[in-house]
């Protein structure tokens, strides 16, 4: 059975029959006697993208125009734009894919001695199991641009950074040589062998627990009765059920850093047989947080190094200073680019409206029931909304779900069987609206995530191109809308070029915003066009050039509260606590990381033409 929000109370919704492993349909204690009365006659945002309520017309800053917010919701609403996008009714298929924009998108290839692309899977040897689980499993018709050229470079054997849309295939375009190169290395013998210790032939790491679980299982659907065999680690969860899996054999293991290395020294796994390691969202990986946890695994264990080793970095943002580290790892490797922002985000339309902290609750269930009753979301459209801390999350869940609208949270303070619960209660629709920090922010796949709301907006620009990348993938179209006040405005230039790039309508108050808070506080406001460079640049390049990105800083972000990064989980403020450090536009000066101008030269592509 499916239903969606827009037709269903919490009530209707909560008596779903919805099947879940271990647990009936979840709803917050503080909720279970609670009745919930369809909420009608709300506020409903006005033409001008503000909100009448109460007697008060917008809010500072809403509508109204002034000297530090010139008339900030002049933009359209979201149900305005939003009927103009063609959107993604029923679960993503595989086919649904504008492939003809293919032959639009910039590509930049640099390294020596480049493979061709291919058009098709059939130009290349994946082999008979393979190439029927991509046509039957998985129905991909064609690759996408980045697997046109990544997967020909990995299958001739050479190191890869690669840096392509959000929701354009990474997976694919890593797993697919991985699994060629595994059939062809793994000898008949070792077929059934159940050791003590595992020798995975390939490594694949990813930052988070859910992105772990999520490539596992797409790994084990491309090598369904390839002889392949996949095995996870990950924090969180019971290891022993992990490591039975692994005496079983493993030729892939799919894993978070920290699990890995407990298991590592548990002398339950080997590294030494190693020949392929893909590091996903390879540029999280490798930032400040997480690079010594990676830099142990990869140089200070027993794996193999560059060389007999083949290593695969992807994700949808590159800074150049991750790049130049990450090239630590690398050989002779060949760097790929695919989309450009300016062309590739069309499907992701932006949309960001002025709101004071205060007013961004009653913003949002404005927002929320236009959407409800326009319907304008289409049939079992998810919601994701980010915010800025774990108790935000928490505070913004009980509160959606007293105001009727069915929620649930995923932050790095929950236990990993809450995080799973509530990723599957709101992948299965039971709460279609998850508020999020940033441990969802990357990588994840949710098929009908229609709307991204950025309740509190990321301090990096490039954590925003991750989180509204959680929606439009695949293809497909989706919404992004952004909360912006003040405090923001240390990336309000970035998201405005952003959505310029997109060929989209931006507000010229977000420009003006951020150009007054450029020159207050010396932040560097340089083209902030985004593409894909190689930081080696000036190399051979093969084919079109994108442009460099810039002005890119990191701020903090829960990725997850991980055991498995010794117990890492970064964030600032409570909105509904304390307000975040002083940063008002338009003396503000500090108050944000990388506000000073410094920061990494940020490569970003995200969407699909
Ligand atoms: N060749 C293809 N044809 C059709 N669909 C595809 C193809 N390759 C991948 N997909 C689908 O596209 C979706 C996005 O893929 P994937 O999750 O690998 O994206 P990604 O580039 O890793 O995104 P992110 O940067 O957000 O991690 C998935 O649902 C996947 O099944």
């Amino acid at each position: 059975m499916s239903y969606s929000y827009f037709s269903d109370t919490y009530d209707d919704v909560a008596r779903q029959p919805v099947r879940q492993i271990g647990r009936p349909n979840y709803l917050p204690p503080h909720l279970r006697h609670h009745h919930f009365s369809d909420q009608t006659g709300r506020h409903v945002p006005n033409d001008r993208g503000g909100w009448t309520a109460g007697g008060r017309t917008g809010g500072r800053g809403s509508g109204r125009g002034n000297a530090r917010n010139p008339n900030p919701n002049q933009y359209y609403t979201v149900s305005e734009k939003f009927n103009e996008l063609k959107l993604a009714e029923e679960e993503t298929t595989s086919t649904g894919i504008n492939f003809d924009a293919y032959e639009d998108i910039p590509v930049e290839v640099t390294g020596s001695d480049v493979p061709a692309p291919v058009n098709t899977f059939a130009e290349i040897d994946l082999g008979d199991a393979l190439n029927d689980n991509i046509q039957n499993r998985c129905k991909y018709v064609k690759p996408t641009p980045i697997q046109r050229h990544a997967i020909p470079v990995a299958l001739a054997g050479r190191d890869l950074m690669a840096c392509a849309q959000t929701g354009s295939g990474k997976t694919a375009a890593f797993c697919f040589p991985i699994i060629c190169g595994v059939l062809k290395t793994k000898s008949p013998e070792s077929y059934g062998w159940r050791s003590p210790v595992a020798y995975p032939l390939a490594l694949v790491l990813s930052p988070t627990r859910e992105l772990c679980c999520q490539i596992f299982e797409e790994a084990k659907k491309f090598c369904f009765q390839t002889g392949v065999k996949v095995a996870v680690a990950y924090g969180g969860a019971p290891i022993y059920p992990q490591l039975r899996s692994l005496e079983r054999g493993v030729d892939i293991l799919v894993a978070t850093p920290g699990r890995l290395t407990d298991m590592i020294e548990r002398s339950k796994v080997s590294l030494a047989k190693i020949k392929y390691l893909a590091l996903d969202e390879a540029d999280r990986m490798l930032d400040m947080g997480f690079e010594p946890q990676i830099r142990k695994i990869v140089e200070r264990l027993d794996m193999p190094p560059c060389g007999p080793r083949q290593t695969m970095l992807l994700s949808a943002t590159f800074p150049s200073e991750i790049q130049r580290m990450a090239s630590d790892f690398l050989q002779n490797y060949i760097f790929l680019s695919v989309g450009r922002v300016g062309s590739s985000t069309d499907l992701i339309l932006q949309k960001v409206v002025f709101v004071e902290d205060s007013e961004k609750r009653e913003y949002l269930r404005n927002l929320l029931h236009d959407e409800r009753s326009k319907g304008n979301l289409g049939k079992n459209a998810l919601t994701l909304i980010f915010v800025e801390t774990k108790r935000s999350a928490d505070s913004l869940e009980n509160w959606l779900c007293k105001t009727g609208f069915p929620a649930t949270a995923i932050h790095g303070d929950k236990v990993q069987y809450e995080r799973e619960r509530a990723l599957r209660s709101f992948k299965n629709g039971v709460t279609p609206i998850l508020v999020a920090t940033d441990v969802a922010s990357r990588g994840l796949d949710i098929p009908r995530v229609a709307h991204v709301i950025n309740f509190d907006l990321p301090r990096d620009i490039d954590s925003y191109v991750h989180r509204i990348g959680r929606t439009g993938r695949a293809g497909k179209s989706g919404l992004a809308t952004a909360f912006f006040n003040a405090k923001n405005s240390s990336i309000g230039k970035q998201i405005y070029e952003l959505i310029k790039e997109a060929h989209q309508e931006a507000p010229d108050w977000l420009n003006q915003y951020a150009d007054s808070y450029s020159s207050s506080s010396g932040h560097r406001s340089g083209s902030s066009r985004f593409g894909g460079r190689d930081f080696r640049s000036g190399n051979d390049s093969s084919y079109v050039n994108a442009d460099y990105g810039n002005d890119c800083s990191y701020g903090n972000t829960d990725y997850g509260g991980n055991a498995d990064y010794g117990g890492t989980s970064y964030g600032g403020h409570d909105y509904y606590a304390a307000p975040p450090v002083a940063a008002d536009f338009p003396d503000s000066g500090g108050g944000y990381v990388g506000g000073d101008g410094g920061g990494y030269g940020s490569v970003v592509a995200s969407g699909w033409e």
